[in-house]
């Protein structure tokens, strides 16, 4: 039996869930926090590292690998896995997204989208065929469909006419994605903060049969209380037995609410961008390492962190590093941030597990403190 693509829930606390996703690359672990490797690479972090900040899988991306370096040169080369010496799993997003807020020159028809690349201006196209074809070429487990998410403000009619054209390509996606045993194609519900609008769209998804369904179309601009409001609802609008993926998601106590209403996985680039802008996420707050009131302090961004950065220097070093933009500056606080959020997502793991999520969630607020700590 060709080793299949499985999803468990093993417990739930409320609306959240503990589970495990098997895939034929190894399991993930959820809720799950995915680092963001845009350019087959999570920027400053080597893949061992990664794996040592607790992270079972990491996202790719088709729009920065179709145009840089090709998939096809990728797919020449082993595929993704090999290219950037990752071996777990690995989640491709389908590309529509990050042309729609990255390529210039863009041209939105039923077909799917002409742009030039922000790399050297040649021109690509993208539709639901050619997203699976690049995705398969760079051998993801977890294929994204391609979809549009609407960019914000946005009527209600253009989010139901976009809402209705991502439907269409859902379905060309999943023509298109085939039978690929041991690989998974995930749905993408969008439909903005219109309750209708992301019924319809989770029972059209529902019809049409995925792997996994994502939550779209959120973390554009709506802010975190009208996201919750819609994830309010949302997740319970998706077959329970499959995992819901948050996309784009988001700082720790957006991911704290989203698991809380039901999701399973997110992906971000906050921890690790932030961390190359010498900004640190902790169990207390936030800390900008290159404020001054840092220079002479011998602490550790956090005395109860066991990562490399805290572990080893003091808040004065990190200061210095960040003045002195040395390289070491962004691979510490990377790797801080993304043990941070590998860690907080063990703690809501944890306490799902043992039907302590609200106590969790309720210590977790209480720690942190306003500003910069
Ligand atoms: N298909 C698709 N992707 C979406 C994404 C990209 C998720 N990350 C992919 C990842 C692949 C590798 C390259 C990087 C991206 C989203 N990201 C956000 N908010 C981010 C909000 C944000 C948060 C922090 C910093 C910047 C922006 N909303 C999103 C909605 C959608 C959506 O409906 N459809
Ligand atoms: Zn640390």
């Amino acid at each position: 039996m060709a080793q299949m693509f499985g999803f468990s829930v093993e417990a739930t606390d409320g609306s959240a869930r503990k589970g495990v996703i098997r895939t034929p690359r190894g399991e993930i672990r959820t809720p799950a926090f995915m680092p963001v490797g845009t350019a087959a690479t999570v920027k400053a972090m080597l893949p061992g590292s990664v794996r040592e900040t607790g992270a079972d899988i990491l996202l790719g991306n088709t729009y920065h690998l179709m145009l840089r370096p090709t998939a096809e040169r990728i797919a020449r080369l082993g595929g993704l896995h090999r290219f950037m010496n990752w071996e777990r799993p690995i989640l491709t997003d389908s590309g529509g997204f990050q042309v729609m807020s990255l390529a210039s020159l863009r041209k939105l028809t039923e077909e799917g989208v002409r742009f030039s690349s922000h790399i050297d201006g040649s021109k690509h196209m993208l539709s639901p065929e050619r997203s699976m074809e690049i995705q398969k070429l760079l051998g993801s487990d977890i294929v994204m469909c391609f979809d549009e998410c609407p960019a914000l403000p946005a009527t209600e009619a253009e989010v139901a006419r976009s809402m209705a054209l991502s439907m269409r390509w859902a379905q060309r996606s999943r023509d298109a994605f085939g039978d690929r045993p041991g690989h998974a194609l995930f749905g993408i519900m969008q439909g903005g903060v219109t309750r209708d609008l992301r019924e319809e769209s989770a029972k059209a998804l529902t019809e049409i049969g995925f792997d996994g369904y994502a939550v779209g179309g959120l973390a554009v601009g709506e802010g975190q209380e009208a996201m919750f409001g819609v994830l309010d609802y949302a997740p319970g609008f998706l077959p329970q037995d499959k995992p819901r993926y948050l996309m784009g998601v988001g700082k720790p106590d957006d991911i704290v609410g989203a698991v809380e209403r039901g999701i399973d996985m997110m992906d971000c680039v906050l921890p690790s961008r932030s961390g190359r802008t010498g900004q640190a996420w902790t169990r207390r707050g936030q800390v900008n390492i290159k404020n001054a009131r840092h220079q002479d302090d011998p602490r550790p961004l956090d005395e109860d962190c066991t990562c490399p950065a805290c572990r080893g220097y003091s808040r004065a070093y990190l200061h210095h590093v960040f003045k002195a933009q040395e390289m070491i500056s962004g691979m510490l606080l990377t790797w801080h941030n993304l043990h941070y959020y590998q860690e907080l997502m063990q703690g809501l793991r944890d306490a799902i597990g043992s039907g302590q999520l609200a106590a969790f969630v309720a210590n977790f607020h209480a720690q942190r403190q306003a500003g910069d700590i």
